[in-house]
């Protein structure tokens, strides 16, 4: 369902964010992709949600060249980014509207049922008339996740997207991407360096650093295949610089 063939973000300036990422993500897979600060993540989300243009390299969506179909790809796409942009001077439900207008869904009753569906499945239900402006964090992340839903996104992409959450909505999040992988069969692509919520809810995690994958695997592979043992271990030996170069050859032999 998305899939990055040698993709390759080199900023002016020299620096190579993304160095010829390979990977594909499975329909219905929940994948974290886990790194450091700095480590390309948001690089490559924008890559792969077409965003930002590749130095070299390609990707695809649900079989759609981000550059070469752009519109078809993203029609298949929902994207959280890590600081969403929402319209302060619009209640919840005039937002979603205006997202459901942009993507062409005919106006009308089941297009008013699904926006009432997401702000309950959000726990917006009592919020939708009120002003974004007066949302807190955690609501515009909800907000944010409610706009990417509402065309039903065969690829759903969120760049850290349990900062500024607290636990119960954390939670709630990981049951809402749960159900979006196994009941719609979406492909979940979310950017952490939360170590806990990548071993908890993603059935794949890839560790990336400096601009390329070092090791990819399920949470349960990358410890017990490890002599290192828990996630976090073997997260931080990995994205030790020291330690890499002798541990890329174990993780990924
Ligand atoms: N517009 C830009 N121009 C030049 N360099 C950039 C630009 N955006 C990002 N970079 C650099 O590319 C590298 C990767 O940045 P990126 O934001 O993709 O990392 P990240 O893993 O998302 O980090 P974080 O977890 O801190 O958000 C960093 O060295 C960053 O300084």
């Amino acid at each position: 369902m998305i899939e990055a063939a040698g993709l390759t973000k080199t900023y002016d300036g020299g620096v190579r964010a993304v160095d010829a990422l390979t990977l594909s993500v499975p329909a219905g897979e929940l994948f974290g992709f886990l790194g450091p600060n700095g480590a390309g993540k948001t690089t490559t989300i924008k890559m792969l949600v077409g965003l930002l243009t590749p130095t070299s390299g390609s990707a695809r969506v649900a079989g759609y060249d981000l550059q070469a179909q752009s519109r078809e790809a993203k029609q298949r796409i929902g994207y959280i980014p890590d600081n969403p942009f929402l319209y302060e001077k619009l209640t919840g439900r005039e937002f979603l509207d205006f997202i459901a207008d942009l993507y062409g869904m005919p106006a009308g009753r089941p297009r008013a049922q699904e926006i009432d569906r997401l702000l309950e499945m959000l726990d917006l239900a009592g919020k939708g008339d009120q002003l974004i402006g007066s949302f807190s964090r955690g609501m515009r992340q909800k907000m944010a996740m409610a706009s990417a839903l509402l065309h039903e996104p065969k690829a759903l992409f969120l760049d850290e997207p349990t900062v500024g959450l607290d636990p119960s909505s954390i939670r709630r999040l990981k049951d809402i991407l749960r159900n979006l992988c196994r009941e719609r069969g979406v492909a979940v692509f979310l950017s952490t360096h939360t170590l806990e919520v990548a071993a908890e809810i993603c059935d794949r995690v890839g560790v990336f650093h400096r601009g390329k994958l070092v090791a990819l695997g399920s949470p349960a592979e990358l410890t017990h295949d490890s002599a290192l043992g828990r996630l976090e271990d073997v997260f931080l030996a990995l994205t030790e610089s020291a330690a890499v170069g002798a541990l890329i050859e174990t993780e990924l032999s």
